[in-house]
């Protein structure tokens, strides 16, 4: 039997985002690409992302955490999740401590400090963006990533095109637009975050600057399509309206499932994305969900 059988999952959300969390510190337990689309399958662990907890790797962290996407492919970040992560590291009776204000939790992309500002509002440090054509990455240079040359839809008259490209632990490419609601993003999402200038795929924006303190933004993620919301898609939106003068280095990005407040730190270059994390139910992992995956 898969030794993940039985194991007590936690159901939460990031405004909409659908996260599940699966503590597995203590155990030397990995989740497979295979096992993480498996408990996708059972409608009450059905998520956008999982975030599986480890043991932490660097001393002074809580927990390593490895992000997977409902296709079972992996991410270095999810903004939404992170936080999702925090409220249980603090508020779960099951593996809470409510003493607990401020938490360091690692992924593949890096540190991430956590700060919690309320019952279930807490500020993630995303870290510095990384912005450099091979760092996004793209498959070929560009000298400035805030405008490269992609469009989708006809040559003389392109649906999109002209976005700005920002990692924030994972691959992001923004699109300005006047209305985000406009467009087939189910049609023309799947093409562009397939696209080969994306070696590694990439989370497409449709982002409208409202004024210089807000953004309405809608998202196609890499890995699970459209979601009510996406934490480092608002990061990259907030990054890439600053490198394209269109809005101050804090502001309120709008996405379908709610608001976050992100701020590009004058100081340290730093990310910071504040906003909710919402706890649905618990359950465990029927052990018939990993039988056809066996
Ligand atoms: N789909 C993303 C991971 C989840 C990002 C999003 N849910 C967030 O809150 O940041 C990727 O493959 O890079």
């Amino acid at each position: 039997m898969n030794a993940l059988a039985n194991r007590r999952f936690l159901k939460m959300n990031g405004l909409g985002n659908q996260i599940t969390v699966l503590d597995l510190r203590g155990t030397r337990l990995l989740v497979s690409a295979d096992d993480a689309r498996a408990i996708a399958a059972e409608p009450r662990a059905r998520f956008d992302q999982l975030m599986v907890l480890h043991d932490p790797q660097v001393a002074g962290t809580d927990a390593f955490v490895r992000i997977y996407n409902i296709d079972g492919s992996e991410a270095g970040a999810c903004g939404n999740g992170t936080r999702c992560v925090a409220w249980a590291m603090v508020a779960d009776p099951g593996m809470g401590d409510p003493a607990r204000t401020s938490l360091t939790l690692q992924t593949k992309a890096g540190l991430l400090p956590v700060r919690r500002e309320s019952e279930t509002i807490f500020t993630v440090d995303m870290g510095a963006p990384r912005l450099a054509w091979d760092e996004i990455p793209l498959a070929e240079p560009f000298e400035d990533t805030s405008r490269f040359e992609l469009q989708i839809g006809p040559i003389d008259d392109p649906i999109l095109h002209t976005p700005c490209a920002v990692n924030m632990g994972n691959p992001h490419a923004v699109f300005f637009v006047e209305d985000p609601y406009a467009y087939n993003l189910a049609q023309i999402g799947p093409l562009l975050e397939n696209h080969p200038i994306f070696p590694d795929r990439a989370n497409i924006e449709l982002a409208a600057v409202k004024a210089p303190d807000h953004i309405v933004l809608r998202v196609w993620e890499r890995g699970a399509g459209i979601t009510q919301a996406c934490g480092s898609g608002a990061c990259a939106a907030l990054v890439a309206a600053v490198r394209r003068e269109l809005s101050a280095r804090k502001a309120v990005v709008s996405l379908p499932g709610g608001d976050l407040t992100i701020e590009w730190r004058e100081s340290d270059g730093h990310v910071l994305m504040t906003g909710a994390a919402e706890f649905e139910w618990e359950g465990t992992l029927d052990p018939s969900l990993f039988e056809s995956a066996a």
